[in-house]
């Protein structure tokens, strides 16, 4: 339906909730926000955020369909998991363009996301089948089975980022394990999350097994604190994942938090330079720099430090900024004015503590009228830095990428690993050994070798340390999505103490 959207065109006036089968406007429409398009600044809709009577609607619809879903076959629920991943298939430049609409990105990795969020249903719809309890032998001909059973309802809760791709993420792996799902989207990105709601009811599943919520932090904590809510999976910030966990542990939810990152990407002088570059650019760059798992601080050896930065602003003055929904553009525009604002500060304040900006780090102004009004920001390479600075100790969320030098391995392992983050991090040598033992002694959820941000569906995805628990994606997320039952029988009489 969106095929042919281009920027600046765009205004929804359709109701972005859904629940029980079909699109839902709440009766109360005071608190209603304005959404704006990254790209323009224009207002793009007006968001209406749920409150208790329509949360507990969701809720209610979310259980009565877990209890129809959590009924089937696991090949009865792959069945229509798989037909919603080819519906998305089907649509996927339209919902692309829409994300880009919403999001700011540009469409070439706004594409790559409707990608994996459908490549993620399919994943897990050949999981479904296989999901399986265990049988034990126990004397006497007695034995145990387990049984693998679904939590019930879930609550999903998704940042500005990947908006579309964060709800496949966490409703695929839910569905397949027999469990509903009500997600709330970021207050900011309201668009796609009910595209995917209309996907999976066009595919079959039963009405009210996913369904959106619209709001922020107010709509967020009533749904933490439901009682018939089983989980909470949030993608976010860590302030905000502290309160989601206090908030569940008043019914003991099950959690699982992903939360922010500043991650170490590591450079050895053996490197294969020209990868180790793009290596750099990929793990800062994606999104405009709004990604939890970027490599944020980047050491360098010492000995190729020239060559190297060189090439890295060489390449990151010719990233073409500018209409994400043109083919040609490498860099949208940042999700928010306010945003926009927190980047450029940091950028500032890293100069004043010392940093230096060797390229971008500025407003952008578009030549074309219609984007005057975007929150576009040049990308930024900051050397001279040093690991007290703010830029290199917190989450900037921004195209800035902060070099450092460095001269040992023991040395880097040891100031790569002094945060309090630990999503991810990376590691660029021709050493196979010392890449092995870097990934090993690295404190972080995932290691990428001789690349970066590359994250497959196959792949569990996660943090260490304060960037949370639990995984998304591959085989393992279905211990955070399904819950074990041991059921004992006795096959002889019973031996009573008695
Ligand atoms: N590890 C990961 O997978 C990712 C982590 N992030 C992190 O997210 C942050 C940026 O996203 P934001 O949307 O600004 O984060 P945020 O933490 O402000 O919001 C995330 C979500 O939580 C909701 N929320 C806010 N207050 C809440 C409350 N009291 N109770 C329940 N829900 C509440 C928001 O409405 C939104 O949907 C970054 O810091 C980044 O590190 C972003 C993407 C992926
Ligand atoms: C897709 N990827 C790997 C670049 C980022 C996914 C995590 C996030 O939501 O920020």
């Amino acid at each position: 339906a969106f095929h042919n959207v281009s920027t600046g065109s765009l205004v929804v006036k359709e109701a972005l909730n859904f629940w029980g089968g079909a699109r839902v406007q709440p009766k109360d429409t005071k608190n209603a926000e304005p959404v704006y398009e990254p790209a323009t600044g224009r207002v793009l809709c007006d968001m209406i955020p749920c409150g208790e009577v329509e949360v507990d609607e969701a809720i209610k619809s979310a259980h009565s369909a877990y209890l129809k879903w959590s009924k089937l076959s696991g090949l009865e629920r792959a069945r229509i998991m798989l037909e919603a991943a080819r519906i998305i298939r089907e649509r996927r430049d339209g919902i692309a363009r829409l994300e880009v609409i919403n999001n700011g990105k540009s469409i070439t990795e706004a594409e790559v996301d409707i990608d994996v969020a459908w490549q993620c249903i399919e994943y897990y719809a050949g999981i479904a089948p296989t999901l399986a309890g265990q049988h034990i032998q126990l004397p006497g001909g007695s034995f145990a089975y387990t049984r693998r059973e679904p939590l019930g309802v879930c609550v999903g809760i998704g940042a500005w980022n990947y908006p579309f791709q964060i709800a496949a993420w966490k409703s695929a792996p839910a569905f397949a394990c027999g469990n509903a799902m009500v997600f709330k989207p970021s207050p900011m990105t309201p668009l796609t999350a009910v595209i995917l709601a209309e996907i999976y009811k066009e595919a079959g599943v039963p009405d009210g097994l996913f369904n959106v919520v619209q709001g922020g932090a107010e709509t967020g904590t009533l749904l933490c604190h439901h009682p018939m809510v089983a989980k909470v999976s949030f993608t976010g910030s860590v302030p905000t994942g502290k309160k989601v966990m206090e908030m569940s542990a008043k019914s003991v939810k099950q959690v699982t938090l992903e939360l922010g990152g500043k991650s170490p990407l590591i450079i050895f002088k053996d490197c294969e330079l020209e990868n180790a570059v793009k290596g750099a650019l990929m793990a800062n760059f994606l999104t405009q720099g709004e990604v939890c798992c970027n490599g944020t601080r980047v050491f360098v050896q010492r000995e190729i430090m020239k060559p190297f930065v060189e090439e890295v602003v060489k390449r990151t003055k010719a990233i073409v900024i500018g209409d994400p929904l043109l083919e040609g553009t490498r860099m949208g525009a940042l999700i928010s004015k306010p945003h926009m604002e927190k980047v450029l500060g940091f950028i500032s304040q890293a100069q004043q503590q010392g940093a230096k900006v060797l390229c971008g780090g500025e407003p952008y102004v578009p030549s074309d009228p219609k984007l005057k009004g975007g929150y576009y920001v040049s990308p930024c390479v900051l050397d001279n830095c040093r690991d007290d600075m703010t830029c290199v100790k917190e989450e900037i969320f921004g195209p800035v990428m902060s070099i450092l030098p460095f001269d040992t391995e023991e040395e880097v392992l040891q100031r790569a690993n002094n945060t309090t983050f630990g999503l991810a991090s990376g590691v660029f040598t021709r050493d196979i050994a010392r890449a092995h033992r870097v990934a090993e002694n690295l404190q972080a959820g995932t290691c990428f070798i001789n690349n970066y941000n590359v994250s497959p569906v196959e792949v569990p995805f996660g943090g260490y340390k304060m960037s949370g628990f639990g995984r998304e994606n591959g085989v393992v997320t279905i211990e955070y999505y399904s819950q074990l039952k041991t059921v004992v029988v006795e096959m002889g009489d019973v031996e009573s103490l008695f």
